[in-house]
């Protein structure tokens, strides 16, 4: 495999991204129909499977002379792949119509040198995800019925899973899940408790307006019915250190901090622990008797309760909660634990930073796009650009797993 051909060549697509990825399917509908079938149906979910997949291959290509990093990757997206149905005869599809599009996107540049460099690397990249999808020993995805739904107000829902096999997690990570309300469809959502002898969990889902999934788990799904779920993953679990901890919560992003203070309480550690929840008004402060709770308890447990001044708009609660930080000491000493909006968690760690938090002991998952899409002086971003220049998106890095 020629890494060097590799690279020159996707420089080339990446200035035509758009273009590659659009080929790409419709090569592959055309060619298959009955692939179609594993997308989801709606253009705006197809869209996103469209980022997720250049994203992907991004990822793949700047480490193709990696392969000790990359095929652990190749491994991991191959087992998680598996809750897609995704079978050896779909890798075959695929791969003619991914050299095809490459062949249309790069013109006079696709030579027969390039096309055996792209064939060989294609072959390595399906061969170590079908060896992943095979290894895995866990189930290919978990279904797990709703057995407690809890609205709070319009938008937010707590449900109360029974997963149908045990399903292995750590307090703080998240799971992909899917519902027959809305086909094919996968979002993530933090579990919001340590794992419990009955193996239930708690997702708490924050209604987004248009969006397809919130709204059917909040509003429409009921007791008895079976949701979908992939492996849990994500790096927001507590590192065991001697050191104070914060946990700093917004909205449902309460959820991971939570199952992080359960798992504390279970062994209450002999140092400070503050809790800072964050919520648009009173009202959202859904798990609030519980929280207090915990503080009697718990004695070295403090807790902060932030909403925005009467009248003002809930994104006030950030800079309240920046000036609550301010009267925190010991940051340089601390662990920090974020969960919260992008833009939320965005602010609030640079704060954190101004206050001396040393960037290491900053934990927060991944964050999405951060969209601004403009680059240095405001010009726009080319697309190519803003593929590669967006942090990594943590749907496509299944390598922060569960225990197994
Ligand atoms: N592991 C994680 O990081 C998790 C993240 N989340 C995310 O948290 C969000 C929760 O949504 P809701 O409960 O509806 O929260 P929300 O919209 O009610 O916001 C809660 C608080 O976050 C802050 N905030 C929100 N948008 C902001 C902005 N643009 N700039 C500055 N501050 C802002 C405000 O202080 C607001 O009061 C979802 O976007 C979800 O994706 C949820 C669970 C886990």
């Amino acid at each position: 495999m020629d890494v060097r051909i590799l690279k020159s060549s996707f420089a080339v697509v990446e200035r035509r991204a758009e273009h590659a990825v659009k080929y790409f399917y419709s090569h592959l509908f055309w060619h298959n129909p009955g692939i179609r079938e594993l997308f989801p149906a709606s253009a705006e979910d197809m869209e996103r499977q469209r980022d997720r997949l250049f994203a992907a291959l991004t990822h793949v290509v700047a480490r193709l002379d990696d392969e000790e990093s990359l095929l652990p990757y190749l491994h991991d997206l191959g087992r998680d792949h598996r809750k897609f149905l995704a079978g050896p005869e779909h890798y075959a599809a695929l791969g003619a119509s991914l050299l095809a599009a490459l062949a249309r996107t790069c013109g006079e540049a696709w030579t027969p040198t390039v096309e055996k460099a792209w064939s060989e690397a294609y072959q390595l990249i399906a061969d170590a995800m079908t060896a992943g999808a095979a290894a895995g020993e866990d189930p290919p995805w978990w279904d797990a019925e709703i057995v407690r739904h809890l609205q709070y107000g319009e938008d937010i829902g707590v449900l109360t899973l029974r997963p149908h096999a045990p399903f292995p997690h750590l307090p703080g990570q998240y799971a992909s899940v899917s519902c027959e309300r809305v086909p094919r469809v996968w979002r993530t959502y933090s579990i919001g408790n340590a794992p419990r002898p009955d193996g239930t969990l708690d997702l708490h889902v924050s209604r987004i307006e248009g969006g397809r999934l919130s709204t059917a788990l909040v509003r429409e799904a009921r007791p008895g019915e079976v949701l979908r779920l992939g492996a849990a993953g994500g790096q927001l679990t507590l590192r065991r250190a001697d050191r104070p901890v914060s946990l700093i919560a917004a909205g449902t992003g309460w959820a991971p901090i939570r199952a992080m203070v359960e798992e504390l309480a279970g062994q209450p550690p002999d140092r400070d622990v503050r809790l800072f929840v964050v919520a648009r008004d009173p009202a959202h402060l859904y798990d609030r008797p519980l929280i207090d709770e915990y503080a009697a308890s718990f004695g070295r447990l403090g807790v902060t309760y932030i909403t925005p001044a009467p009248g003002f708009h809930r994104d006030q609660a950030t800079g309240r909660l920046a000036t609550a930080l301010g009267h925190r000491a010991m940051w340089p000493e601390q662990d920090v634990y974020l969960s919260g909006p992008t833009p939320f968690v965005e602010q609030t760690v640079r704060v954190l930073k101004e206050l001396g938090a040393p960037p290491g002991r900053i934990f927060h998952d991944s964050l999405p796009a951060a969209g601004t899409g403009h680059g240095t002086g405001g010009r726009p971003l080319g697309f190519g650009e803003w593929f590669l220049g967006r942090p990594e998106p943590h749907w496509h890095n299944p390598s922060g797993r569960a225990p197994r």
